[in-house]
């Protein structure tokens, strides 16, 4: 990690919305997985990007093909998904939504199935254990595999979401945003809607892609991620806000991870200024914590420093994500009640 966040930040309860599972995979992770796998002879800087280093977002996916390439049996996901999810909570995320794209691996034997069975055997056994975070999943269909994998995939979390009372409670759309064109993942998207599955789109994280953001909106999804491009000062339109706002859809919002990945050309032209001030639900988020070497409370502390907000509305940031969630309003509750008891030690 490049810095350590101060402690208001760290002991700030947070909710994770938006954190892609082999992109979150730290140091100390991988360098377990490098053991495993000496043979791949990879590097650490193969699959982090450090303080103040740029990379194209082309870049970037190269450096998740050289992690699959580390994860790529049942034992590598179960060990990646438990320390992942116990460093969310060491880092004050009490409520994770954890996303993945189910793969399947010809050499160990690993299919979409027990990709996805491993997952929430390792959120089981976090819980078990008695971590202090409430995970869910989310099962993201990677766009650059087309029509028929959406469906396929569309089919597993439908399964999964009746089968593991409610930890899969939606479906994440990602991958190379250039690559594919969404208007052939409308079918899957819809029925994934219609049968209960809450929706999270990556949409216009790069720029001229005004229709397809526009086909998805109509869907609509429930959460955004990334927007970058939507608003008209960046190219985007006016209609496209105007449907956002409409529909009231969060924005899932990772600055270091945009800046990184030069979307965005520096943390004080982030569009987390333009949602906010409109008091549009923004969620700040990870996108790959490993990748980008961050955490959630360098991101909080990073918003707060960069547009100037105060405790109290970075207190309010973070609880106004819980409206966010994809967990029903039970867990909503809870979690309430849970900031609720730990704001006076926070402020003291
Ligand atoms: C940087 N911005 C981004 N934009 C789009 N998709 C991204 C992404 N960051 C990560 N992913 C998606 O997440 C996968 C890695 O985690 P999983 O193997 O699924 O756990 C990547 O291969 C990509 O499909
Ligand atoms: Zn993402």
């Amino acid at each position: 990690m490049d810095n350590e966040a101060d402690v208001f930040y760290r002991e700030l309860p947070k909710v994770e919305l938006h954190a892609h599972l082999n992109g979150s995979v730290s140091c100390h992770t991988i360098e377990k997985l490098i053991s495993r796998k000496p043979h791949l002879n990879i590097e650490h800087g193969m699959t982090a990007i450090g303080k103040g280093q740029r990379r194209t977002l082309e870049e970037c996916f190269q450096v998740f093909k050289v992690i699959h390439q580390l994860v790529d049996s049942e034992e590598d996901i179960l060990m990646v998904a438990t320390d992942v999810i116990r460093e969310f909570a060491a880092d004050g995320v009490k409520y994770l939504e954890l996303r993945s794209t189910p793969r399947e691996e010809k050499n160990t034997g690993l299919t979409k199935k027990r990709y996805v069975e491993t997952v929430i055997k390792a959120i089981k056994q976090c819980k078990s254990e008695g971590v202090d975070i409430e995970v869910r999943f989310l099962v993201a269909i990677d766009r650059r595999n087309g029509t028929e994998v959406a469906m396929e995939t569309v089919k597993l979390a439908e399964e999964f979401m009746l089968s593991t009372d409610g930890l899969v409670v939606g479906l994440d759309l990602s991958g190379d945003p250039t690559v594919g064109h969404g208007k052939d993942l409308l079918p899957a998207l819809q029925r994934a809607k219609n049968c209960g599955l809450k929706l999270s789109l990556h949409l216009s994280e790069v720029p001229s892609q005004l229709e397809e953001s526009d086909l998805l909106l109509n869907l609509p999804p429930d959460r955004i991620g990334h927007g970058t491009f939507l608003h008209p000062e960046v190219g985007g339109s006016q209609s496209l806000v105007d449907k956002v706002v409409m529909n009231n859809i969060p924005l899932e919002l990772c600055l270091t991870s945009n800046v990184k990945g030069q979307t965005v050309p520096c943390y004080s032209k982030h569009h987390f200024k333009y949602w906010y001030q409109k008091g549009h639900p923004s969620i700040i988020c990870t996108d790959d914590k490993g990748v980008f070497s961050t955490d959630l409370s360098q991101e909080y502390q990073l918003a707060a420093s960069t547009f100037g907000l105060s405790r109290e509305d970075v207190w309010k940031l973070s609880l106004q994500a819980i409206d966010c969630i994809f967990a029903p309003d039970t867990v909503k509750q809870q979690l309430k009640l849970k900031w609720a008891a730990i704001k006076p030690q926070v402020f003291k």
